[in-house]
């Protein structure tokens, strides 16, 4: 298949080393007019005038993306060329870059130009005649490899050559695996180009099954978000949303080296500041806690705490009588609410509408020919009189989104009140200690509480902007339809960011109540409704990129089916598109997954793979469970060493939770021991599974550890394997 493409290689590499060379020497002259132009900015020291040195900060911070974009895209600068029926030449790569006279040298893969590189086929070669990769090692071009589109056209121009072209993905995905995941911008194929390059507006559900490419996908879209809606995304950033922080890690090259470092990348528990979750909690709980009606049972907790005394209470105060009715204050939190703050924000609103009313009933025992100045130093003693200050402040306590959880799950009464509609069982399972850490499926109950709780009570001055933003905050909410989950008020307080100097992915990180312009969620499969809800509150443009696999959701509150989860978040501003080739797992991997999914009754996707690999899967049946760790043990140094031989690379033992404490001696450089929860969304070269029985109790979680290896898969077992991998 590549026999005539080899020929062209031949030709090529010579010819193409000149264009790279200039390339990479405009790249040099960029970088040092960028650090020149550096230099001078930062010569210029701190004086001037305030106005001038934020301009001197705002250019300095400029030429410091520059240069760090500029040294992001030195690996694989240019990675393609595209030869056109109407006889143009592009060369396709990481940045755009111009010569000194603007003349184009190099096409930034997002650019419309640069589309046909990724999607152009034989049956449509969208005025393509020859596609080239161009592989390069450091600045030399190692390889070129041609696939011909418009053989017609080709044949006319005197050119000849044949189909080619899985040379460069195969090379990648042959390559040893480093615990970093690595762009994968030279070799995107075409269902995944139309995932990468489809519209910001809505939400975009992508389900494929594992290795398909989703992470990879979801990374690059986020990149070419970035490059065409810069002037929305520079402003509101891109929100990244992954399942762990070992995860992230996982990732956190990719989108520096594709130029980008506007996107925030966080765990759910990321979100909220001042957060530490440090327990796990039986599934049942956290299933419960994911549902969506815990939304409203937070909301009864902060209402609880807009407390009216059980009875009429008496004052005396500078020898005038006082009372706190019990109708003046249900009648002062209705006023205090009806501005839809938040809790702590509206109880000033509250204080002073009871401050009147009580002022109101001294006034009328002294007469109506009172004057106002009398009326405002009334007014002032009955605030600094401390008893009426507590009862004013029990009828509404300002308080944390901790607080209110910690108290709602450990005073029965409160969770009697709050969660009425709860059955004893449940609310028996949400009952806790006051003292308990937190969990993860606490974050989105935290994250509601503080929505509805709100920081520091905030001035009640409003200024020109400040209605300017509300107005355009109800214009939002209008057109998006106002649901509950936010309150124009809410949003409008939101968008009051203060202009500093700070990147947009720093000022978003550091405000739980950003809103973002667009979010990307990986193995969103696992979220909760109530995670969802947390998600929505900080992009109320829904415009959000969804990537998951629904056959690997382990979560006991995740999606089983995306429509029942999409349709109440989304109506009808979301739709699904499926990743089908598996670029991770050999084929008899792949085959022996899906074989294991299917008989386990798991919702999986179509999916074939993109290469098989000799040798990929083994069994190793032990007579003895107890010499499963040893047996897993041994066979994972053998993996190991004969990574060596290929240059290195990566081997994962994965374990039930009972045996791995067992295995967890065996972790040294180039092998990790961890559990099927822990390998999701990861990949290694080799993978160990010890006693796949016990880990397909859950069989998701089998199915993760089974599709997570490049190269080869050995199970260790005692007895028969789980059914559907009998016949390996
Ligand atoms: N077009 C491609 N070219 C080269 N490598 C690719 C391509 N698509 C995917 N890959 C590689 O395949 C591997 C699997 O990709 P990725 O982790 O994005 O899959 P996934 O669908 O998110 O998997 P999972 O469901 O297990 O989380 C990665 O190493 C990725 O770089």
């Amino acid at each position: 298949m590549h026999d005539e493409s080899t020929v062209e290689a031949g030709l090529g590499i010579g010819a193409e080393q000149g264009v790279v060379d200039a390339l990479y020497a405009r790249l040099d002259a960029l970088r040092f007019e960028a650090a020149e132009r550096l230099a001078d900015v930062r010569k210029a020291g701190p004086s001037g005038s305030p106005q001038n040195r934020s301009e001197r900060d705002a250019f300095a911070t400029l030429y410091e993306d520059r240069i760090v974009q500029l040294d992001a895209v030195e690996d694989r600068l240019c990675f393609g060329r595209l030869d056109m029926v109407a006889s143009d030449v592009l060369y396709v790569g990481r940045i755009g870059l111009s010569d000194a006279d603007h003349i184009p040298l190099l096409t930034d893969w997002r650019a419309p130009a640069a589309t046909p590189f990724y999607s152009a086929t034989a049956a449509q070669p969208q005025g393509v005649m020859k596609r080239r990769h161009l592989t390069t090692q450091g600045r030399v071009v190692t390889a070129v490899e041609d696939d011909v589109l418009d053989v017609e056209a080709l044949r006319g121009s005197g050119h000849e050559a044949s189909l080619a072209g899985e040379g460069a993905l195969l090379a990648a995905l042959d390559a040893k695996r480093t615990g970093r995941m690595g762009d994968i911008v030279a070799t995107i194929q075409s269902e995944q180009d139309a995932v990468i390059r489809a519209p910001l507006q809505g939400a975009l559900v992508v389900q494929g099954g594992p290795g398909t490419g989703k992470t990879a996908v979801a990374l690059h879209r986020a990149a070419y978000l970035l490059y065409h809606h810069r002037d929305l995304l520079a402003r509101r950033g891109v929100l990244l949303i992954g399942p762990s922080t070992s995860f992230l890690r996982y990732i956190d090259h990719v989108l520096p080296s594709l130029g980008e470092t506007g996107a925030v990348s966080t765990t759910l528990a990321g979100l909220v500041k001042g957060i530490r979750t440090t327990a796990r909690e039986h599934d049942d709980v956290a299933a419960l806690k994911g549902r969506l009606d815990m939304s409203t049972v937070v909301r009864s907790a902060v209402r609880e705490r807009q407390r009216v005394p059980k009875r009429d209470q008496d004052f005396r105060i500078d020898g005038r009588e006082v009372t706190i009715k019990r109708s003046d204050v249900r009648e002062a939190q209705a006023r205090a609410r009806r501005d839809g703050k938040p809790h702590n924000a509206a109880r000033a609103a509250f204080a002073k509408e009871m401050i009147n009313r009580l002022t109101r009933q001294v006034v009328d025992q002294l007469g109506p020919e009172i004057e106002d100045d009398d009326k405002k130093e009334i007014a002032r003693d009955l605030r600094d009189d401390r008893s009426l200050r507590v009862a004013i402040n029990l009828c509404w306590l300002p308080l944390t989104p901790q607080q209110l959880l910690r108290d709602l799950f450990s005073k029965p009464h409160l969770l009697a009140a709050c969660a009425s509609r709860m059955t004893d069982a449940e609310r028996a399972l949400l009952a806790r200690d006051p003292d308990a850490p937190f969990t993860d499926a606490d974050v989105p109950l935290l994250d509601e509480a503080a929505e509805l709780l709100g920081d520091l009570p905030q001035s009640t001055r409003v200024s020109g902007d400040d209605k300017a933003e509300l107005r355009y905050a109800r214009e939002v909410l209008d057109i998006i339809g106002g649901d509950g989950i936010v309150t124009a008020e809410m949003l409008a307080e939101r968008m009051r960011a203060p202009e500093t100097h700070k990147t947009v992915a720093e000022r978003a990180s550091e405000d739980r109540s950003w809103t973002y312009g667009h979010v990307i969620v990986d193995e969103a499969q696992e979220l909760s409704p109530m995670a969802w809800r947390m998600l929505l509150r900080r992009c109320p443009s829904r415009s959000f990129t969804i990537v998951g696999d629904i056959a690997q959701t382990s979560a006991p509150a995740g999606t089983r089916w995306w429509p029942e989860t999409m349709d109440p978040l989304f109506q009808a501003g979301w739709h699904l598109r499926e990743l089908t080739v598996s670029y991770r797992i050999p084929a008899a991997v792949a085959s022996a997954a899906q074989s294991f999914a299917r008989a386990a009754g798991l919702p999986v996707s179509e999916m074939s793979a993109a290469r098989d690999v000799d040798d990929a899967l083994a069994t190793i049946g032990v007579p003895e469970r107890e010499a499963i760790a040893r047996v897993a043990s041994d066979a994972a140094g053998v993996e190991a060493d004969s990574l060596v031989t290929r240059g290195g690379g990566l081997v994962a033992v994965i374990a039930s939770e009972d045996l791995i404490s067992h295995v967890s001696s065996l972790a040294r450089p180039g092998i990790e021991v961890m559990t099927a929860r822990e390998a999701k969304g990861l990949e290694f070269d080799s993978v160990v599974i010890a006693d796949p029985t016990s880990i397909a109790r859950v069989p998701q979680d089998l199915y993760v550890a089974l599709t997570r290896s490049t190269r080869r898969l050995v199970l260790v077992h005692h007895g028969q394997l789980p059914d559907g991998l009998t016949d390996i």
